[in-house]
């Protein structure tokens, strides 16, 4: 399976992902290095051009040590996987290379070639970090899931230009972090946009051995979000749809609304008298889409798609997100 690919990138006001002197530039503020960072803190691998490598010779490491601890305890490397796209080699000397803190490897081929190589080796989450011909590449390709795209408030003049091209980019959420803007926009169909997003939310759930993290969210007929959510948000019983339709009370928007779970909602609670099922139910919400079908764990036979379909919701599995449902759901 293909990894969900974030492309992460900083751009000037006037649309530079560089200037032309040879110095590397820092455009991002203090605030957003540490956000980049932490987003290099969830992914599985972090890929470059070799001319990143050659023009600013970085590192691709996890530089917070808190971060790096928190992954060492998931059972993970302290930083991802360092992946360069090259049809040569890498100096030896570069520090991508010579620098320890991860494993490092290059790879040659088509967008499309690359993913499924890392989709090989267990990359569930991938990071793209330039430079410039590889951010075009992939965005040409149809091949980005997410784009963070952070304004800097700079004016550089002259120097590489972040340029794209392929599938038509969703704005999910603008946020003003110091002083740049980061605009997050998703590419795809709806259903691949919103449920990918409900896995990733996921990762904010405090950890329980007794209950799965989920991520969910509820978008109108009109393509608007009226909620999102995951699982122990609020309390420490809630499950992510329990939490986001509480909210939503008795919004009329919910007898048109799609809703949107990293796993299949439940059939049976053993801690609440109501599982999810019934409550979508009770809420009027026609269509549910999910990605990971709940296993036996915490119930011996879970039945919520079945009691949906039941009183008549449309109930769709997407599974080219289970990976990334499952690997969201593990994270601590
Ligand atoms: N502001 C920001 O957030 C960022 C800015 N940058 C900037 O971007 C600039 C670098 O961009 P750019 O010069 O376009 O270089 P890139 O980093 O995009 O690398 C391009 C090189 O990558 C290799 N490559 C690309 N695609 C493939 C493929 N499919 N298979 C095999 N090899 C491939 C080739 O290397 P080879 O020639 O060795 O075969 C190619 O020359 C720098 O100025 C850097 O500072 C970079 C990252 C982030
Ligand atoms: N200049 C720039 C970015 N550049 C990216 O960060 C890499 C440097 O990483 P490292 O040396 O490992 O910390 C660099 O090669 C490029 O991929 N990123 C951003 O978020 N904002 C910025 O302004």
């Amino acid at each position: 399976m293909r990894p969900h690919v974030l492309a992460s990138c900083a751009v000037s006001l006037d649309g530079f992902l560089d200037d032309a002197t040879p110095q590397r530039r820092i455009l991002s503020g203090p605030a957003d290095l540490d956000r980049v960072d932490q987003e290099r803190a969830g992914v599985d691998a972090i890929l470059v051009g070799a001319g990143t490598v050659r023009a600013d010779d970085p590192r691709l490491l996890v530089r917070a040590p808190e971060r790096r601890a928190a992954r060492v305890a998931r059972g993970l490397p302290p930083s991802p996987l360092r992946v360069v796209l090259t049809t040569g080699a890498i100096d030896p000397s570069a520090r991508v290379q010579a620098e320890p803190g991860a494993e490092t490897i290059t790879l040659a081929g088509s967008p499309g070639e690359v993913l499924d190589a890392l989709g090989a080796q267990g990359v569930v989450r991938l990071m793209i970090e330039g430079g410039a011909a590889v951010l075009r590449e992939f965005l040409t390709a149809g091949l980005v899931d997410e784009l963070q795209l952070v304004l800097a408030p700079q004016l550089v003049g002259d120097g590489p230009r972040f340029t794209g091209g392929g599938r038509a980019p969703h704005l999910v959420e603008t946020r003003t972090i110091g002083g740049d803007v980061l605009l997050r926009h998703r590419f795809g169909e709806a259903d691949d946009r919103h449920l990918a997003e409900a896995c990733l939310l996921a990762e904010h759930c405090p950890p329980s051995a007794t209950a799965f993290s989920v991520g969910c969210v509820v978008v109108a007929d009109d393509g608007t979000v009226l909620g999102a959510g995951w699982s122990r948000r609020d309390h420490p019983l809630d499950h992510a749809e329990e939490g986001v339709l509480r909210a939503l009370g008795n919004d009329p928007r919910l007898r048109r609304a799609t809703l949107y779970s990293s796993l299949e909602p439940c059939g049976e609670r053993a801690s609440r008298p109501d599982p999810c099922a019934a409550l979508i139910a009770r809420a009027g919400i026609p269509r549910v889409v999910h990605a990971w079908s709940e296993p036996p764990d915490f119930v011996t036979a879970p039945s919520g798609s079945a009691q949906l379909e039941a009183v008549g919701v449309e109930v769709m599995q997407l599974p080219r997100w289970e990976p990334l449902a499952i690997r969201c759901a593990t994270r601590r």
